[in-house]
């Protein structure tokens, strides 16, 4: 982790008619880290991530990218970076009339000219790599379970050998083994192709166990980034009920009991 900037925002204030839902965000998240973002239901989350890649507008602060200004790029600088991220949105969004190798070869068809047979074994290698069975390549999205799905949709995500990935609520829905073992496969992955990830979630084993580091949301703006240890010492009153209350001191003695 040479810790340079990867996202960083300013200032950033979006909202819907007379409602503003961001008013003010500020952080960045550094080159091969984790970073986890948390937040209370409603809280703008997801309207952070989808105006961070371009599907929302903002009102007013700056966006930077990979190093490129998105709120000033030209459509030909936004696509380059567009090119180096994925996205696995909650739900994992797989186009239902595609099978799941199809899913992960739609951004190589996009992006790449590639013969159909190359583009072919690429999707199937990023699905072994998410640990997908090739006995389901051929399924479509209907049948695949919840776990499955998101395999697919985080092999999607990796289609391009991004740099960054965006993960929307990645173990939301799964039970806690499978959850858990969601979580190591993102390590893992992020380890092993030294990735950088922005990741929200609600589940605070995957914060305890993955991100390096953490930003809360709250009121409109990060209230609190840093480490968990720095979670636990904000005196915010969202972010200690958060990382403080009853069900994060199970999670702690849970975690302090199972380390050998
Ligand atoms: N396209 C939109 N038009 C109007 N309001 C919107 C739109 N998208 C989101 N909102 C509102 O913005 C607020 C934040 O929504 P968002 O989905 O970002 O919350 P969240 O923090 O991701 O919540 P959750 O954890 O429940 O997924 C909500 O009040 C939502 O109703």
């Amino acid at each position: 982790m040479n810790g340079d900037p990867i996202i960083d925002v300013r200032d950033l204030v979006v909202g819907f008619g007379p409602r503003t839902v961001l008013d003010g965000v500020s952080f960045d998240v550094k080159r091969g880290e984790i970073f986890g973002f948390v937040g209370g239901s409603g809280s703008g989350k997801s309207v952070l991530l989808r105006t961070i890649i371009g599907l929302i507008p903002r009102r007013a602060g700056s966006i930077e990218v990979l190093g490129t200004r998105l709120d000033q790029a030209t459509d030909e600088q936004r696509q380059s970076v567009e090119r180096r991220w994925g996205v696995l949105f909650q739900q994992g969004a797989l186009f239902s009339s595609l099978t799941a190798l199809q899913n992960v070869q739609f951004p190589m068809r996009e992006y790449l000219d590639l013969p159909q047979r190359l583009m072919d074994e690429m999707a199937a290698a990023k699905l072994d790599m998410v640990g997908f069975r090739r006995a389901d390549h051929h399924k479509m999205p209907s049948e695949l379970s919840g776990g499955m799905t998101k395999r697919v949709a985080l092999a999607r995500a990796l289609a391009l050998d991004p740099d960054l990935v965006f993960l929307d609520e990645p173990t939301s829905g799964l039970d806690p083994i499978s959850a858990g073992d969601f979580d190591t496969l993102i390590r893992t992955l992020q380890r092993t192709l030294g990735l950088t990830v922005f990741m929200i979630t609600h589940d605070l084993e995957s914060l305890h166990t993955i991100a390096d580091r953490v930003g809360a949301l709250a009121d409109g703006r990060v209230v609190a980034t840093g480490s968990i240890a720095d979670m636990l010492a904000s005196d915010h009153p969202w972010v200690s009920t958060y990382f403080r209350g009853r069900r994060a001191s199970a999670l702690t003695s849970r975690l302090a009991n199972s380390e050998p």
